[in-house]
């Protein structure tokens, strides 16, 4: 456990994880969030990444809209530390992440005043990076993601559709790659500008003009936000390769640590 952060001046720290994704682009099975890496949930290794922050007293686990009994199942059979005392809830999500998000909200306790949104499909972010996001939040930001710049070159493209569909796409424009960053979770909030952006936006989500991350949701509302670095390990569990990945990052781990 990391003791860089404590607990907050003022009120405690929960992480919201939404966990009810599919999966659809790793392929069919198990909803994502459940399958295995090195023999364990990719949701429990989320859950532990949150608790191993000692400024994470709460973590409020979004589950799959029927899974949310399999999910408790699962986080009894792996408990956290025996002195670790972060409590772990369960709630139902939604049919898209932003929903799922505001679900888990509303499941906080009221003593929450900052608030974490990681993803179960980041499982293996670094507490460094975790204690980072929260030490900015903190500080005073309102809203805190982390992020890395780009490896690759970025086009904007006229994305062919319909009978076009398949046709290359023309190119419209080159980003200066300098000024971008690419957004990992967890992102850090504090808890009323989070809660007052999902839930001016709830609407949006469901009319297909959601968010792909909280942070966006907050710049609707007008509110700053600022990127602390992020962590190549905290990399989004996406697509096949990213599981090759994250077996190998457990591996180089579990030689340089033993665990
Ligand atoms: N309705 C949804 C959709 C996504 N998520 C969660 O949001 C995170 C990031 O989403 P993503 O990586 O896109 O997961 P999936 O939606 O499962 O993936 P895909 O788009 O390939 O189906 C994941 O932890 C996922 O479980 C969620 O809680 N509720
Ligand atoms: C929140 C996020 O992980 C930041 O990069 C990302 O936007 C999630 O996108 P997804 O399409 O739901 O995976």
């Amino acid at each position: 456990m990391s003791d860089r952060v404590t607990a907050g001046a003022s009120g405690r720290t929960a992480a919201v994880i939404p966990a009810a994704g599919r999966g659809v682009r790793l392929g069919p099975g198990t909803p994502k969030a459940l399958r295995a890496l090195n023999g364990t949930p990719m949701l429990i290794h989320a859950v532990r990444a949150m608790a191993a922050s000692r400024a994470v007293s709460l973590v409020v686990v979004v589950a799959p809209p029927d899974g949310a009994a399999e999910v408790r199942t699962l986080l009894d059979e792996h408990p956290l530390a025996d002195h670790d005392p972060t409590e772990v809830l369960v709630v139902p999500g939604g049919g898209t992440r932003q929903e799922s998000v505001r679900l888990g909200l509303r499941a906080l306790t009221d003593d929450i005043t900052t608030v974490l949104v990681h993803d179960a499909a980041r499982p293996l972010v670094p507490v460094d990076t975790v204690d980072a996001v929260v030490a900015a939040v903190h500080d005073g930001a309102p809203a805190v993601v982390p992020a890395l710049p780009l490896a690759d070159t970025v086009k904007q493209v006229e994305p062919r559709t319909g009978d076009a569909a398949g046709e290359p796409e023309p190119v419209v424009g080159t980003p200066e790659r300098a000024l971008l960053r690419a957004v990992q979770t967890p992102q850090g909030f504090d808890r009323a500008t989070l809660v007052a952006a999902h839930e001016k936006f709830a609407a949006a989500a469901r009319e297909g003009e959601g968010a792909t991350d909280d942070a966006g949701l907050v710049e609707r509302l007008g509110t700053e936000v600022v990127v602390v670095p992020g962590h190549e390990e905290a990399f989004k569990v996406t697509r096949p390769l990213d599981l090759v990945l994250a077996e190998a990052v457990l591996a180089r781990r579990r030689a340089n640590d033993g665990f």
